[in-house]
């Protein structure tokens, strides 16, 4: 279990209380500003001047060496750049720095990533000419190669094509089922309602709604945060959102 508790951040985050649950694929939603970013880098232990407390199976994040931390918690942030113009494999390779393994590990795992993202036929590319999803997937794939227990990521599902968006979300949800814990930040709140088994929703800094996704993005919710009246249509794991 990754908890925080009290947790504030100044102009960012009041006192925000929350539990994203191993084993669960957790989703971080609210309007733009709203703090979820914010949220997500703090669960990483990387946000400093906080107040309150970040605790990982009873410990604080904050109390990790920093290889230690990357090892156990892998994150990506939202904006996808790289400074150097690597190949894709060398990319996801950069990924195996907190681990001090066998090479034979290290190659592996670089695989296993590669394959998990589809990137197979890309790995010799290089970064510059990749389109914007092919380098989300890309960078994506440099965290799970990390094998980290946990997986945050800030907005991974943004930049992919609906084929991509859905193969991501089942391969998260495969490695909630080994036992990860997975925290997304969201905007497309039917992805959250479809794929997420938790959601954490967040209104001007502060925790408006928590729970399974159709009591934490209820009809009410989303007219409170949001603004908007809105209406879900289908069946459950297939809604849809009707504005
Ligand atoms: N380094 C910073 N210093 C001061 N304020 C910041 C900083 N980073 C973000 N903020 C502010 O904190 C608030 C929350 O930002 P955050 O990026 O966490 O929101 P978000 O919910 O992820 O937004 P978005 O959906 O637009 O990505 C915003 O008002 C933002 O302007």
């Amino acid at each position: 279990m990754l908890e925080v508790a009290g947790l504030t951040v100044p102009h960012r985050l009041r006192d925000v209380s929350a539990r994203f649950p191993s084993g669960r694929v957790t989703a971080i939603c609210g309007p733009n500003g709203a703090g979820k970013s914010t949220l997500l880098a703090a669960l990483a232990g990387l946000v400093p001047g906080l107040s309150g407390t970040i605790t990982l199976a009873g410990a604080p994040v904050g109390g990790m060496l920093p290889d230690e931390r990357a090892r156990r918690i892998g994150y990506l942030p939202q904006s996808g750049e790289v400074a150097w113009n690597l190949s894709v494999r060398t990319l996801v390779g950069l990924g195996r720095l907190p681990h001090r393994a066998s090479r034979a590990e290290d190659a592996e795992a670089v695989e296993e990533a590669l394959a998990a993202l589809g990137l197979g036929p890309l790995a010799e590319r290089a970064l510059s000419t990749l389109s914007g999803g092919e380098r989300a997937r890309a960078l994506l794939a440099r965290v799970l190669a990390t094998r980290p227990h946990w997986i945050l990521a800030d907005e991974p599902l943004a930049a992919l094509d609906l084929a991509h968006q859905q193969a991501l979300a089942r391969q998260l949800r495969a490695l909630a089922s080994e036992g990860r814990g997975v925290v997304l930040v969201v905007h497309d709140l039917a992805l959250a309602m479809n794929h997420a088994d938790h959601v954490v929703v967040l209104h001007e800094g502060r925790v408006a709604a928590q729970g399974r996704p159709e009591t934490a993005l209820s009809q009410q919710v989303i007219e409170d945060v949001w603004g908007m009246s809105a209406r879900w249509l289908g069946e459950p794991g297939h809604r849809a959102l009707a504005l």
